[in-house]
């Protein structure tokens, strides 16, 4: 075998046990098996460098810093959603949407990540663009540091010409991670994992995003010719097709007692993930149903976040209440 298809075969591999490893949580092989083959591919890549592509395992994390973001215009605004904060508020949108199509219509429940809305382009499977929502119309072009997210594929073998969108998050383990190293440097710590993963995603440097441990989670689609799937849950599915990282928690919901059935499950269970969550985003399902209650200027009518209640500010017993 020559060198290039030593190169093919290695990406090939490389690229499974990422997939494995980052999207699915199950790595087949070990750490030492992953480090061996892209010590391989990095010194066979720099001994023949007219052959290295972008969507190389080895050119997931950048050169040199980068001066600024570029902006980037959302073709389709990235929108802002709605909220409820009670189960008569998730009554009331029911009536809203029930009354709006005069049928029965089914929900999509989705956990409601605590990171920042990203839109992902993709261009013949190739990954191509990637920014942050911004103001909803105008974003800024962070790709190179969201490369370094090992659950973004480079590449997805569909070839699909898609925008995906979706929430970066700093998962608990790493915020915590982080923050006893800035401590330890006497830097200020990050209030909370979604500033961490904003102020990571925001480091003009891309080694420092790649040192910060981020993930993703995919949950919808902008821009998309093809695109002809009925329902959200379909494209939920679809998304998890192409490669992509969806939160596994989500669920169809037949009825709004349901959907309350769903948020009163993770108001409890929230605190066993390992990430963190502020609330359920529950959107219709059907598409043309979608289509049908349309937007206001808040966002659309066929979605809304329910929002966690504050957890009970901790409060921290100062001297002196112990002291009485
Ligand atoms: C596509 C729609 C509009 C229905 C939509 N919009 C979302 N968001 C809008 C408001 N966003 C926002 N961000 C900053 C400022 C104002 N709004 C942040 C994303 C969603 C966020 C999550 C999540 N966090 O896990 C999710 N599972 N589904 C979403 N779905």
């Amino acid at each position: 075998m020559n060198s290039q298809e030593r190169i093919q075969e290695l990406r090939k591999e490389l690229e499974k046990y990422n997939y494995e490893y980052h999207v699915l949580d199950t790595p087949s092989v070990s750490d030492y098996e992953y480090d061996k083959r892209m010590q391989e591919l990095v010194s066979l890549e720099e001994e023949y460098p007219e052959l290295i592509t972008a969507d190389s395992p080895s050119q997931r994390v950048g050169g040199k810093p980068l001066d600024a973001f570029e902006k980037v215009q959302h073709v389709i605004p990235m929108l802002s959603l709605g909220n409820a904060f009670n189960e008569e508020d998730l009554r009331d949108f029911d009536k809203r949407v029930q009354d709006g199509i005069g049928e029965q219509v089914s929900y999509v429940c989705e956990l409601k990540i605590d990171g920042l809305a990203i839109s992902l382009r993709y261009e013949d499977g190739l990954f191509v663009q990637g920014a942050t929502r911004g103001d909803g119309t105008t974003g800024e072009d962070i790709t190179v540091n969201l490369r370094t997210i090992r659950s973004i594929p480079l590449r997805m073998p569909e070839g699909e010409t898609i925008e995906v969108r979706g929430e970066a998050f700093m998962p608990h383990r790493s915020f915590i991670a982080l923050n006893e190293a800035k401590e330890e440097n006497g830097e200020e710590p990050f209030a909370n994992p979604r500033n961490a993963a904003a102020g990571s995603l925001r480091q003009l440097d891309p080694k420092i995003a790649a040192s910060r441990n981020l993930d993703i989670f995919l949950y919808g689609v902008g821009q998309w010719d093809a695109g002809e799937l009925e329902s959200h849950s379909e494209r939920l599915e679809y998304l998890k097709k192409l490669g992509f990282k969806t939160n596994p928690e989500w669920r169809k919901c037949a009825t709004i007692e349901e959907v309350i059935a769903y948020v009163q499950e993770w108001t409890e269970a929230r605190n066993q993930l390992n990430y963190e969550i502020d609330g359920i985003v529950i959107k219709v399902d059907h598409l043309d149903q979608q289509e049908e209650l349309g937007f206001t200027a808040k966002g659309p009518r066929w979605a809304i976040a329910y929002k966690f209640p504050a957890e009970e500010a901790i409060t921290k017993l100062t001297d002196i209440e112990l002291s009485v």
